[in-house]
């Protein structure tokens, strides 16, 4: 099925699950309209206000999800009048007759009128990222220029140099770059020049991620380019790595895996609609069915963010928030509510219960899926700042130990080989020592970047110490391991670094261990054993790859 059918079949869906609820809309208001009636009769109201409450509470959400915008709000007024009868007063024999008049009025709004609901859902992520990724550098400085082109080239990168702003939009006609690099001087709003207020904005408009390039490290700049919608700002003098980590880690976001969202919401056709919408938006949503197994739905399903209904029959929201909350493993887990609760009290008190925060229905699909993606986005930035080492973006030691024990243990359990990889760069020390820490720090991220670009997926790689690092290949024996590896050491001997007027190039040395050559119980057997083919690979001449028999 191509992009355009997939999203006709899911407009199609949604308008069939609006139908579904017109329909069955006037049943449900003939039902408040017999209980609104049946108070008249009750000496003592509050139960049925109460069971009335929670309809209206639940028309208020989604009347406007389901394109009845004046219904959603005359629902929430009339629910919040018998919030205050609950809390205050009871209401006196005249207050209900004008109240079950005014729900006759709900069912007499007229259910045609505007649809926003069916906004168009924003359009679903872009492809993964091609192989070589292609940067566009405007930049004045024809020496600076040339250094950067130079460098960002050996690592890899397709990168194509304007001098001025005029030249990329001409260009744009045509190309366009997966990641924009922007030195120019920012202006604060309002004082302009021509390139600013014309050709900035027609380069805005390729939508590809934007870094900044700047001398100026003060806060009006900054302010401005994030204005400008800047992913990035580097500040000069240029540290290369860093501008490489940064694009990495753009570029990773975009062919990111899809965001997983759990859904507890005890309404069918609002589970029905907003699930639709995410996945849509190309994210991977269960919906809870039942509040008792949440523990388990969570454990499988790993969800990286909950939207939770705050009123359901058997369990509230504040509940089930306050489950999780129990289990070490979840306790940063965002849980987000999502309610026609408009009450702030109401609203702060449940977050006190271990939710993070509250969304109001109705809520726009393009909004619903903005707000489900930055906190996702968030969440990911998180826990990449507790496990990823900053100059390379790879895992840090104590995380990459972690990996080589789940990756033996699942091997272990499923008959599959595991090899590591350990590398080190050779001489390192004489490369900080020739050309500077900067430069070696530049080698190291080239070592990272080759990795990523190079492995796949399901393999998993960490900065072991200084300048070595461990990769993990699941389901991979001995031989393939050596053959890709080495491949890489040859590549990697290839790559051009550039100081000044100097250029140079490195080696690595490889070490590698696979479970399927000899029993291993543990993940630091393998490791030990990886390390010693390591130490044979050093000891034998470097710029090698040795396995380990035995
Ligand atoms: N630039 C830079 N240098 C680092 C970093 N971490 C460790 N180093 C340096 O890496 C060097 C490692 O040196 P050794 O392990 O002795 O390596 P070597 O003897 O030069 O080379 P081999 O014997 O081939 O491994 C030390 O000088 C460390 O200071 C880092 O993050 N950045």
């Amino acid at each position: 099925m191509n992009e355009n059918e997939h999203s006709q079949r899911i407009q199609i869906r949604l308008l069939a699950l609006r139908e579904d609820y017109l329909k069955r809309l006037p049943e449900e208001l003939a039902e408040m309209r017999r209980l609104a009636t049946q108070l008249l009769q009750e000496d003592k109201p509050a139960g049925t206000l109460g069971i009335l409450q929670h309809r209206l509470h639940k028309l208020a959400g989604s009347g406007g999800t389901f394109g009845l915008p004046e219904l959603s709000g005359y629902a929430r007024r009339l629910e919040q009048q018998i919030h205050l009868w609950l809390d205050k007063l009871p209401p006196s024999q005249v207050e209900l007759t004008a109240f079950i008049g005014e729900i006759g009025t709900l069912a007499e709004l007229n259910m045609h009128t505007g649809y926003p609901g069916a906004d168009q859902p924003p359009p679903s992520r872009p492809l993964a990222q091609q192989d070589m990724i292609h940067l566009w550098l405007v930049e004045d400085d024809r020496l600076l220029a040339r250094q950067l082109v130079d460098q960002l080239t050996s690592f890899g990168y397709r990168v194509t140099h304007f001098c001025q702003l005029a030249e990329a939009d001409q260009a744009s006609a045509h190309d366009s770059p997966d990641i924009l690099l922007l030195d120019v001087m920012l202006e604060p709003e309002g004082i302009n020049t021509t390139e600013q207020m014309t050709l900035l904005p027609r380069l805005m408009a390729l939508s590809c991620p934007l870094i900044f390039i700047s001398a100026r490290d003060d806060f009006p700049s900054r302010v401005r380019a994030a204005q400008l919608g800047a992913e990035g700002y580097v500040l000069k003098p240029i540290e290369v790595p860093r501008l490489v980590n940064r694009i990495s880690r753009i570029m990773e976001n975009r062919a990111s895996p899809p965001e997983r969202v759990l859904l507890v919401e005890d309404d069918q056709l609002l589970a029905d609609h907003y699930r639709l919408v995410l996945e849509y938006a190309g994210m991977a949503v269960e919906v809870l069915q039942q509040p008792e197994q949440i523990a388990e739905t969570v454990f499988s399903f790993r969800p990286e963010l909950i939207l939770m209904d705050l009123y359901m029959p058997d369990y509230s929201g504040p509940d089930l928030a306050g489950v999780l909350r129990q289990y070490d493993n979840w306790a940063g887990l965002p849980i987000v509510y999502l309610s026609a609760e408009t009450d702030l009290g109401r609203q702060i008190q449940a977050l006190r219960s271990g939710a993070d925060d509250f969304l109001t229905k109705p809520i726009s699909d393009a909004q619903l899926v903005a707000a489900v993606r930055v906190r996702v986005n968030r969440a990911r930035e998180l826990m990449a700042q507790i496990n990823q080492d900053s100059l390379t973006g790879l895992l840090k030691h104590a995380t990459i130990k972690e990996a080589v024990d789940i990756a033996l243990t699942r091997a272990l359990r499923d008959g599959h080989p595991v090899t590591l990889a350990m590398l080190d760069i050779d001489h390192f020390k004489r490369i900080n020592d020739n050309h500077g820490h900067a430069t070696g720090d530049m080698v190291i991220s080239a070592v990272a970047m080759l990795l990523r670009q190079r492995l796949r997926r399901t393999d998993i790689i960490g900065r072991y110490g200084g300048e070595e690092f461990l990769v993990v290949l699941p389901r991979c024996d001995a031989a393939s391991a050596h053959h890709l590896m080495d491949e890489i050491r040859k590549d990697f001997a290839q790559v051009r670094f550039s100081k000044g007027d100097t250029g140079f190039t490195c080696t690595l040395s490889l070490g590698l261990a696979c479970t399927a050559a000899f029993p291993v119980d543990t993940g630091a057997e393998l490791l030990a054993r990886a390390d010693r083919a390591l130490y044979q690979a050093k000891n034998t001449g470097r710029n090698q790859t040795r396995t380990a028999t035995q």
